[in-house]
């Protein structure tokens, strides 16, 4: 039977790129999908803003929602300090299943932990199986009608601390009007938009990033 997309990206990575070189996956991946066959890795434009937003932070514990192929997640990963650690969490079996290839073949498996499961049912269980208090950054790319309500589970497992910064991908489009309410009006955030494009075309999107006050 036909392969799948992720199976297509897996085998792009394992063509094109080079082990243990996180820019080359990031490279092939981008060059696939601008040339061949569009995907939704958060890509190279708005994947520069990922990047500025995790240097200037330099996390040491990093919670990812929504894996897909692990683009991101190696994105994120390749950038964080020695002892850091990002858990990236997907809920779609056959983009786990590729995502754990693709890390692999980054040679980041020491930094990252791949769980399989719906965002709702592991994050709180993250304090009693990793031992992680709070984050210090999370970036939110999985489901829009999830954002919302995991930001609030987030709040309520006392995952966030004063200084935790959030950022979402995809606030344009599909868009997440519910969430970006709630972030640009609540007292314990205060916030910032910013304007790009969807991966690998013209269409407007953007990425909404928040550091946690509390209150
Ligand atoms: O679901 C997502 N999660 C994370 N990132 C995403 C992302 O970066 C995207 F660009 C899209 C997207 C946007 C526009 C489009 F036309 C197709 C897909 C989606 C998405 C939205 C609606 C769906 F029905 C399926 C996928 C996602
Ligand atoms: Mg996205």
């Amino acid at each position: 039977t036909r392969s799948t997309r992720p199976q297509r990206l897996l085998k792009v990575v394992q063509k094109h790129a080079t082990r243990g070189d996180p820019q080359s996956v990031i490279s092939a991946i981008d060059h696939f999908c601008r040339r061949s066959e569009w995907a939704m890795n958060i890509g190279d434009e708005k994947g520069s803003i990922l990047d500025s937003v995790v240097s200037e932070l330099n996390p040491e514990k990093v919670l990812e929602l929504g894996t897909y192929c692990g683009y991101s997640t190696v994105r994120i990963a390749r950038l964080l300090p020695p002892g850091a650690r990002l858990i990236t969490l997907e809920f779609n079996a056959d983009y786990a299943a590729i995502a754990r290839q693709v890390i692999a073949w980054v040679g980041l498996e020491d930094k990252v932990q791949l769980v399989e499961s719906a965002s709702e049912d592991w994050i709180p269980r993250m304090t009693e199986h990793f031992g992680i208090e709070t984050f210090d950054f999370v970036f939110l790319d999985h489901w829009k009608d999830r954002y919302l309500p995991d930001t609030k589970l987030m709040e309520g497992c006392g995952l966030l601390r004063k200084g935790t910064v959030l950022l979402a991908d995809n606030v344009i489009c599909p868009g997440v009007p519910d969430y970006l309410e709630y972030v640009r009006n609540s007292l314990s955030y205060k916030s910032c938009y910013f304007k790009s494009h969807l991966e690998y075309s013209k269409a407007e999107d953007g990425l909404e990033k928040k550091s946690v006050f509390l209150g």
